[in-house]
């Protein structure tokens, strides 16, 4: 196991990225050839602006260099639908709950590894993708059945899967009631959570990145309950709250100006924006400490810092992001944090 920035770059660049291109490149193309031109339009455009989720989610593959095969297709499809879906739900003509939980309903099928498909489209006029989210589904499917010890963590999979799609559902209805059913939709989980508020809840179960976590676990043969248990507790809320609310931070600007909904917009000051940042990094990284493979998760929480403030919308325009970002990548420290920087400038400009 390596333990160090540059061996971790190292292997993205020499063993997952070749890998990475030819699997995402695939289902580019297979994109392409979706037969409805509103569902093309919105799989082309899911995957040209947001190739970088699957590239950052395959890092996970690079802890497990004999099941590269495996997991780099299983996170790309898996992100693919995310990101396909997300996509569709925010372009969406209606506003219809009923519809993006019918949608969403592929994400734990791609969980469940003999789940028969379903009709995804049920409650939208566009239906004709000619397969790609049924296929992207199969991926997954045959990709858990690899994993020695997937039996273990499914549960927790698809609960974190369950709660991510319906975050996707309530916030993408009228925006008049989004607010409300979120905060209802908090309420039986504020007791579990006491030091979060609601929108960071909800901010914590957007992130993808605690499943990828558990299934690189699951390569494992002797996976133990009790280290799946840490990994979420380490995952959810700390480390999926800080890569959505970082998320959520650079699109601030952009946000307001459309009025779209955003978590870190709840903040009262920037100040607190700033400090609540902190924590959940404090957090996080504490945490990740805890964790078998402990030197890989504490480079997530660095790398993750990196390449959200990598984007470039972090710039000088946004006076707001911009000394918010500075400050939290002080914060971080370290060699790694600025090495990740680096590499992240590199990969998204
Ligand atoms: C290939 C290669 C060489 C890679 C190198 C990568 C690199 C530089 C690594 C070093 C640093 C490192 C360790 C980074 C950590 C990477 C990591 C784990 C990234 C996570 C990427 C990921 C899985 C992103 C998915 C994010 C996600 C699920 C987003 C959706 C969440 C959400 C609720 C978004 C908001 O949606 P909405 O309000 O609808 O608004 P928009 O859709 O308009 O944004």
């Amino acid at each position: 196991m390596f333990r160090r920035s540059w061996q971790l770059i190292y292997r993205m660049y020499r063993y997952i990225k070749p890998v990475l291109e030819q699997e995402f490149g695939t289902w580019y193309k297979r994109a392409e050839q979706i037969p409805d031109s509103e569902l093309r339009r919105q799989a082309l455009a899911s995957m040209s602006t947001k190739k970088f989720h699957c590239e950052g989610g395959c890092v996970y593959a690079s802890q497990t260099l004999s099941y590269i095969n495996v997991l780099v297709p299983l996170i790309i499809a898996y992100q693919t639908i995310s990101d396909y879906l997300d996509n569709l739900c925010d372009r969406s003509t209606s506003l219809d709950p009923q519809d993006f939980r019918q949608l969403h309903l592929s994400m734990q099928d791609a969980l469940t590894p003999d789940a028969p498909l379903r009709d995804y489209y049920l409650y939208r006029e566009e239906k004709d993708d000619g397969g790609f989210l049924a296929s992207l589904v199969r991926t997954c499917q045959e990709s858990i059945r690899q994993l020695p010890s997937y039996a273990i963590i499914q549960q927790d999979v698809v609960r974190l899967s369950t709660l991510y799609s319906e975050l996707q559902v309530y916030k993408h209805i009228a925006h008049d009631q989004r607010e409300a059913a979120l905060l209802n939709w908090w309420k039986p989980y504020q007791e579990k959570y006491p030091n979060i508020y609601w929108q960071e809840f909800s901010a914590v179960t957007g992130s993808t990145i605690g499943i990828f976590a558990l299934f690189a676990l699951a390569t494992a043969h002797d996976l133990e309950e009790q280290t799946v248990t840490t990994v979420i507790e380490a995952y959810f809320p700390w480390i999926c709250g800080l890569h959505i609310l970082l998320d959520y931070l650079i699109d601030l600007e952009e946000d307001r100006q459309g009025g779209d909904l955003n978590f870190v917009s709840y903040y009262d000051t920037e100040q607190e924006a700033i400090t609540r940042l902190q924590f959940f990094i404090q957090q996080a990284k504490l945490n990740a400490k805890k964790l078998p493979n402990s030197e890989f998760h504490q480079m997530i929480v660095d790398g993750l810092v990196a390449l959200y403030l990598a984007d470039r919308k972090v710039n000088r325009n946004q006076p707001e992001i911009y000394l918010i970002a500075k400050q939290l990548l002080r914060y971080t420290r370290g060699f790694p944090s600025w090495f990740f920087y680096i590499n992240s400038l590199l990969l998204r400009r």
